[in-house]
Order: C-alpha cells, then structure tokens, then sequence
C-alpha cells in the first residue's frame, strides 16, 4: 500500500478549556476525493488547520505526504494547495493580479487561461478583492488553492455561497484534480458534493469520528418504501412498524420521527404488493412512495437532529 496523502491518528486539539477535536483518525489517499463532514463546531476546519501546519496538535499525529505539517512547512508549501474559509487574500488587489502572483511562485503552475475558463474569473479579474462577492471570491481562492498542481489539496467548503453554475464548475475542477493524481480533503456542508465527488466520507461531531466509509457504506440500500400511515394513533407507530415487518417477513421497517415508516428495500412490485396488501388488511389507509435514500438521511440519524 503506498503512503496516504493524509495520516491522522488520535488528534487532539483544544482551545483553552474547549476540547474541538477529541481523538480523529483520518485518511485520506491520492487520486482520491476524502469529504469530512460534521455539524457546525464539529471540529472539521480545526482539524484541516493542523494538517495544514496553521495550528499544533495538543495530542496525535499528522502526516501529509509523509511529513510533519508544522517542522517541514517549507518543504510541503509548493506541494499543498489550501483553501480555508477565511481566505486571507489582499483586500486591495485585483483578482486577476493576486492569481498571477500566486502563480509566478510555481515551477509549472496551471495556464490562467485554463483557470479563466473552469471557474469563469476573467469577469471580476480588474476588481479588488474587497469588492468581489462571496462566490466570486470562494472562486478566485479555490483558483489560488490549484494554480501550483498541488499533490494535497484541502478545500474548506469549496462550494458556500456559489451559484449552481458556479458550483457544477468547481465538481469538474475538483475531479480533475483528483483524475491527475492528487489527493482532495474537502469539507462542506452540502450533502450533495459529497455524495458527487467523495470517494471516502468522514462523519465528525464534537471532535469525534462517528462514521466512515464510501458513500454506499454510509448510505446503505440506496433505495426505499416510504409509508405514510394517514390514521396512526399518537404512540402506535412503533407497533405499526413491527406489525408491517412482521408482514413483509425480510426487510427493515423503521419508523422516523415524521411518522413515516422506512422500508429498506428495493420497491419492486412483490415489496409494493405485500405493503399495500399489508394496509388493505390492516385496515389503515396509507400512501405508499418508493424513495432514493440520500448521504443527507444517513448524515442526520448519525449526528441527530438537533442544533449545534
Ligand atoms: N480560534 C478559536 N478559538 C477558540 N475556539 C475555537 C476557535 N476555532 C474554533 N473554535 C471552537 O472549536 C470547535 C470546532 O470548531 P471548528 O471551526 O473546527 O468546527 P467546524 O466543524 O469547522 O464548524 P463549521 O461547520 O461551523 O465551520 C467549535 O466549538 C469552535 O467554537
């Protein structure tokens, strides 16, 4: 197996009494798109900050490309391309100019016009970046963040704030530089980049790892049978669920929180028939919806629905 881009073992990190990050292990491989996903203040970009040397572990381990983020700093700057949240771009200078600079510093940095292109910056390349708005300047930092082909690239929410034509063309950037041989951490809060680009999903909440896998291991049989029990008394639902399993002899009846109860099966005509048989029988009058079981779902019964 070769080295992974990204090594992370039992990082700790806090702040003052805070514990942000609380014994994350992380790996991310290149050719590879790796999202880490969590709720807000889950610890996603305190993490990024100490694979990116900005701040020092209080326990753990990092790797990127086999070296220490903070001690070989110099070393791994031509190599990393990052994207944080607060992009720390001079305010005065125009767009295009800031680019350029950047990539002067490279050896072989990607033609501006390429980036021109993918990311549509010619059209606010005179404008400072003070003036840019949010999506245009989450485009020109993204821009900065590859211009040197970097090996590693972390992308703090690459997509906040970008329209949808904006955000198609930052998938296609993402998945070029993954199709070239580079390594992709990516945060983002937008449970549909990552089910499109993420060959690796890691789930954190208040500091933890609480899942990890491909989307599919996550996600689990991708389709299901939503039945929605129009008469349900308060209370019956979790009866109703092992009624309705019992019936269909196989699959899982889940019964959420909306009062739906979730069929983990495919929705073909002998699962649709036995729900509705089952129905008919019991007398309950329901609808019936085949349905795609999202990252989102599998997102939510991780980290709870509650407000961070
Ligand atoms: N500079 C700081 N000083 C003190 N506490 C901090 C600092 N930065 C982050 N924190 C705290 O650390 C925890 C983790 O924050 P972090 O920014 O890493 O989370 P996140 O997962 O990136 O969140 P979000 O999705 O909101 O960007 C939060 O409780 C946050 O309040």
């Amino acid at each position: 197996m070769p080295t992974p881009a990204v090594e992370v073992q039992g990082l700790v990190k806090r702040y003052d009494r805070r514990t942000a990050v609380d014994g994350v292990d992380l790996v991310a491989r290149s050719g590879a798109v790796t999202a880490l996903l969590g709720p807000n203040g889950a610890g996603k970009t305190t993490t990024v900050e100490c694979c990116t040397g900005l701040r020092t572990p209080d326990a753990g381990r990092v790797r990127v490309l086999g070296l220490d983020p903070r001690r070989d700093r110099r070393a791994l700057a031509p190599r990393v391309g990052v994207m944080l949240q607060d992009g720390g771009l001079p305010a005065a200078v125009p767009a295009g100019r800031v680019l350029a600079h950047v990539a002067a510093m490279y050896a072989h940095p990607v033609p501006l016009t390429d980036l021109d292109a993918a990311l549509g910056l010619a059209s606010f390349a005179r404008t400072p970046v003070r003036r840019l708005s949010g999506g245009q300047r989450q485009r020109l930092a993204l821009a900065v963040a590859v211009v040197g082909r970097p090996e590693l690239a972390f992308l703090d929410e690459p997509s906040a704030g970008l329209d949808p034509q904006a955000r198609l063309a930052v998938w296609d950037l993402v998945r070029e530089l993954r199709d070239a041989g580079a390594a992709v951490v990516l945060t983002t809060h937008q449970m549909a980049d990552a089910e499109a680009l993420a060959d690796e999903v890691v789930v954190v909440d208040a500091g933890r790892v609480v899942a990890s896998g491909t989307v599919t291991d996550l996600v689990g049989p991708a389709r299901s049978v939503q039945v929605t029990v129009a008469d349900a008394a308060p209370g019956s639902l979790d009866a109703l669920a092992a009624d309705l399993a019992a019936a269909l002899a196989g699959p899982r009846v889940s019964p959420r929180a909306d009062g739906v109860l979730e069929v983990a099966a495919e929705p073909d005509a002998a699962v649709l028939h036995a729900v509705t048989g089952w129905a008919a029988s019991a007398g309950h009058l329901v609808s019936v919806a085949p349905a795609r079981r999202t990252l989102e779902d599998a997102f939510l019964d991780l980290t709870g629905r509650s407000l961070r």
